[in-house]
């Protein structure tokens, strides 16, 4: 399996496996999820103000695996087939076994998602998170959180996995800016380990 590593300078730990899918896999899994998962646009509150996120998203996972983000808490939705064969997918790569997963559609190039961490306390200490993508390319941006000048941007291709491991949750944030050029959608997947 290709994989490219140390794409951070310090602080960190992100790989990226360009072909983790082949091209005919993610084709169906872009259009499975697309038609299966019921996809919404949901409010979230920054700066004191309800906003609709620039983007859909889902919720899957073990039940009973809450999770609260931007001011909303997600209650999340049983496995489907296809999930979790990309699931045990990641696995194979990944030190960890998960136990939920964000999905993401960025309908076209004007969904976005905003600079964040994922340092949310239920995912605990140095959280392992894997981001599989399906359909249209995006850019991602890793930032340094304290020493802004430090960047990375990568292209999250169809069928690729970005995995984000050791301290780059707390070091980095990341994000997807919107982008001018026409594009069709884009399905992200985060997988991660919610703690008891
Ligand atoms: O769409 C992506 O590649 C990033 C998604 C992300 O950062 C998140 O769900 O926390
Ligand atoms: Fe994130």
């Amino acid at each position: 399996m290709e994989v490219i590593s140390a794409i951070l300078p310090k602080d960190g730990e992100v790989s990226f496996f360009p072909n983790l899918f082949t091209r005919e896999e993610s084709d169906v899994y872009f259009d499975v999820l697309m038609n299966e998962i019921p996809w919404k646009q949901e409010p979230i509150r920054i700066f004191g103000k309800t906003v609709m996120q620039p983007r859909l998203t889902a919720w899957y996972g073990d039940p009973g695996k809450h999770y609260s983000y931007s001011g909303i808490t997600m209650s999340p939705a049983n496995w489907t087939d296809a999930l979790l064969k990309i699931k045990q997918r990641i696995e194979t790569v990944s030190p960890v076994i998960f136990n939920s997963a964000l999905l993401n559609l960025y309908r076209d190039q004007s969904d976005s998602m905003g600079w964040h961490r994922d340092n949310e306390k239920e995912l605990g200490i140095n959280p392992v998170i894997a981001s599989v993508t399906f359909g249209a390319t995006r850019r991602f941006l890793l930032r340094h959180y304290t020493d802004k000048d430090l960047k990375q941007s990568l292209a999250l291709t169809h069928g690729s996995l970005l995995l984000m491991q050791g301290r780059t949750q707390h070091a980095w944030e990341h994000s997807v800016p919107k982008q001018s050029s026409i594009m069709g959608s884009r399905i992200n997947i985060t997988f991660r380990v919610i703690k008891d």
